[in-house]
C-alpha cells in the first residue's frame, strides 16, 4: 500500500476559552488540490499553522508519506517540503524577482559559491512552468501583487515543495488575475504537487479543487471530493444552517433622500481624474471596478486619508474641506479601509476599547466626568459583537487573538459605533464567510434604511448587483458608467470594468458566466 504524502490525525490545539483543533484528521495526497472552507474563527488558520511548523499542537501527530514529523518550526516543517503561501506579501520589494524566488531554501551556486546567472536561470525556468513572463531581474516591488504571489509561489518551488498551502491567495486580485493563479495551481497538481487552498469563495473552491474540506467550531465537518458538494451542502456544512441563496436580494431603497455626499470633478493626478459621484440617504450605492481602477484612492481621498490635487467634496450640501480622518470623522464620515488590520484596530487591546476607539465623547459619564464610561463602552462592545456574530463572543479578549475574518467584524462594528452618516465600505466582505456575508449585506441595508447613505465599493460582481441601489462603474481612474439598479448585471459590469466592446465582449462576458 502506498502511504499518503500528507497525513494529520487527531489534531488538538487549546487557546484560552477556544478549542481551535478539535480531533481534526484529514488525508493529502501528491495532485491533490484541497479546498479548505469554513467560517471565520473554524480553525483553518490554526490548521494549516500546524501544518507548516508555525503552531505547536497540544495533540495528534503529522505524517509525511508514512512517517510521523515533528515540525517544532516553519523551517522543519519547509525541509519536509511543505510550505505555506501567506495572504500578505512577504518578497522583500527591493531584490530582483530572481533574488526573492532564491530566499526560501533554494539559491543557486556554483563551485559551492552563489551564482547570480544561475540563480535569474533558474527562476526563470520556474516562473515558466507556473506560466509566467514576469522578468527575474525586476524589481520585486515593481510587481502587481497578483505577479508578487506567483514570485512566492515560485520561491515555494526552488524549496522543493511537495505541499504548498495556499492562504486565502485570490484576495486582492482581479477576475483575470485569479483565472492566472488557477491555472498555477493546476500546473503544480500536474507536477503532483499537493495544494491546500484556503477560500471563502465558494465559487472558486467548486471550480478549482479536487476535494473539499469544512471546518466548523474546529472540527472538521465536511471532506468529499468536490464534485460530490453541492453549493447548498457546502454553505450548509459551513454555516450548520440550511443553505440560503449565495447572495440574498436586498430589498431597493424606498425612495432616496437627500444628498448626503457629492464629489466634483475630483482629482489626484495619475490615480483618478474628474471623479462625480453622488450618494443619498438611504441608499446603498456601489462602486464596481478591477483592482487597480482607482476605486481604493477614491475612497481615501473622500476620507481625507490622501490629498487632491483639485476638485471638491460637500457633506450634505455643503462644501467640505476634508484633510484628515479626523475631519472626516468631525463630518459624520466614516471609512472602513481594505487593509483593516493595518489601519483599523490597536491589536493589543482588548476588544472593548478597539469598539468604543471613534465615538469615544459617546461613552461619557452622564453628569461632568469627562472621561469615557468603561461600562457603557463594554455595553456596546457586547452588542456589537452579536449583531456582527463573532465568537467568542468575549469583549476582555485581546483582538490579536480573533481569527482574521473577525477581526475584521471587529473594525465594521468600531465604525457602526461611531454614528456616522456617511459609510465608505472599502471590499468589506474580502476575507468573510458566507454566513456573515450575507449578514453584512442586510446590515448595509439596515444602515440606508436609517437614513444613512452606503458607498460599496466591491469587485464580486454578484453582490454589487444584489445589493446595490445605484453603481458607479470605474475603469483606470475614471467613472466610466452609472447603472441603476435594473442594470446593474453581470454582462454589463463585465462590459463597463474592462471596457469591452462586439465581439470581445460578447467572448468575456460569456466566459465570466461560465465561471
Ligand atoms: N494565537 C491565538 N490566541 C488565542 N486564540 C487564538 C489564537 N489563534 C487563533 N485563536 C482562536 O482560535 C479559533 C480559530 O481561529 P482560526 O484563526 O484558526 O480561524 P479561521 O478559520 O482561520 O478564521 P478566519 O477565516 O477568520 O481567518 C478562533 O476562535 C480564534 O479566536
Amino acid at each position: 500500500m502506498i502511504n499518503p504524502l500528507l497525513e494529520c490525525v487527531g489534531l488538538r490545539k487549546a487557546y484560552p476559552g477556544v478549542l481551535a483543533l478539535d480531533d481534526v484528521s484529514i488525508t493529502i495526497e501528491a495532485g491533490d488540490v484541497v479546498g479548505l472552507c469554513g467560517r471565520n474563527g473554524a480553525g483553518k488558520s490554526t490548521l494549516i499553522r500546524a501544518l507548516s511548523g508555525a503552531v505547536q499542537p497540544d495533540a495528534g501527530s503529522i505524517r509525511m508519506s508514512g512517517g510521523e514529523v515533528d515540525f517544532a518550526s516553519p523551517l522543519i516543517a519547509q525541509r519536509h517540503g511543505v510550505v505555506t503561501v501567506h495572504q500578505e506579501l512577504i518578497n522583500v520589494p527591493n531584490l530582483t524577482v530572481a533574488e526573492n524566488v532564491g530566499l526560501g531554501l533554494g539559491y543557486e551556486r556554483r563551485h559551492g559559491l552563489f551564482s547570480l546567472a544561475r540563480q535569474r536561470g533558474h527562476a526563470a525556468k520556474l516562473l515558466r512552468q507556473l506560466g509566467s513572463e514576469v522578468d527575474p531581474g525586476r524589481l520585486t516591488g515593481e510587481l502587481s501583487v497578483a505577479e508578487q504571489r506567483v514570485v512566492m509561489i515560485a520561491r515555494a518551488l526552488a524549496a522543493n515543495a511537495q505541499v504548498l498551502i495556499l492562504d486565502e491567495p485570490s484576495a486582492s486580485l482581479s477576475a483575470a488575475e485569479i483565472d492566472h493563479l488557477h491555472l498555477v495551481v493546476k500546473r503544480l497538481a500536474e507536477r503532483k504537487v499537493a495544494v491546500i487552498y484556503v477560500s471563502h469563495r465558494l465559487d472558486e473552491v467548486a471550480r478549482l479543487t479536487t476535494r473539499t474540506v469544512v471546518m466548523r467550531d474546529g472540527r472538521v465537518v465536511a471532506n468529499s471530493l468536490t464534485p460530490d458538494l453541492s453549493h447548498a451542502q457546502l454553505v450548509e456544512a459551513i454555516t450548520g444552517r440550511s443553505a440560503a441563496a449565495p447572495h440574498p436580494v436586498t430589498l431597493p431603497a424606498a425612495s432616496p433622500g437627500r444628498e448626503l455626499l457629492r464629489t466634483a470633478n475630483l482629482t489626484r493626478h495619475g490615480v483618478f481624474e474628474d471623479v462625480d459621484v453622488v450618494a443619498h440617504s438611504g441608499e446603498v450605492v456601489g462602486i464596481a471596478g478591477l483592482v487597480g481602477a482607482g476605486r481604493t484612492e477614491l475612497a481615501r481621498a473622500i476620507f481625507g486619508a490622501d490629498a487632491i490635487d483639485s476638485g471638491t467634496v460637500y457633506v450634505a450640501g455643503t462644501r467640505a474641506k476634508i484633510r484628515s480622518p479626523r475631519g472626516a470623522l468631525k463630518r459624520h464620515l466614516a471609512l472602513l479601509p481594505e487593509d483593516r488590520r493595518g489601519q483599523g484596530l490597536v491589536l493589543d487591546d482588548p476588544v472593548w476599547k478597539n469598539v468604543s476607539l471613534a465615538s469615544l465623547p459617546r461613552h461619557r459619564h452622564v453628569g461632568a466626568l469627562p472621561w469615557p464610561s468603561k461600562k457603557s463602552e463594554r455595553a456596546a462592545a457586547k452588542a456589537r459583537l452579536s449583531e456582527l456574530a463573532v465568537t467568542p463572543r468575549d469583549v476582555e479578549r485581546p483582538v490579536r487573538w480573533f481569527s482574521g475574518g473577525n477581526q475584521q467584524k471587529i473594525v465594521i462594528g468600531k465604525w457602526l459605533e461611531a454614528e456616522a452618516d456617511i459609510y465608505l465600505f472599502d471590499e468589506p466582505t474580502h476575507g468573510i464567510d458566507v454566513g456573515a456575508k450575507a449578514e453584512f449585506h442586510t446590515l448595509m441595508r439596515r444602515l440606508a434604511d436609517r437614513g444613512k447613505a452606503v458607498v460599496f465599493i466591491s469587485s464580486e460582481f454578484g453582490e454589487i448587483s444584489a445589493v446595490c441601489d445605484r453603481t458607479y462603474v470605474m475603469r483606470e481612474g475614471h467613472i466610466v458608467a452609472e447603472l441603476a439598479r435594473r442594470d446593474t448585471n453581470l454582462s454589463n459590469l463585465t462590459a463597463h470594468c474592462y471596457g469591452l466592446h462586439g465581439k470581445d465582449r460578447a467572448a468575456t462576458i460569456q466566459k465570466e458566466i461560465v465561471q
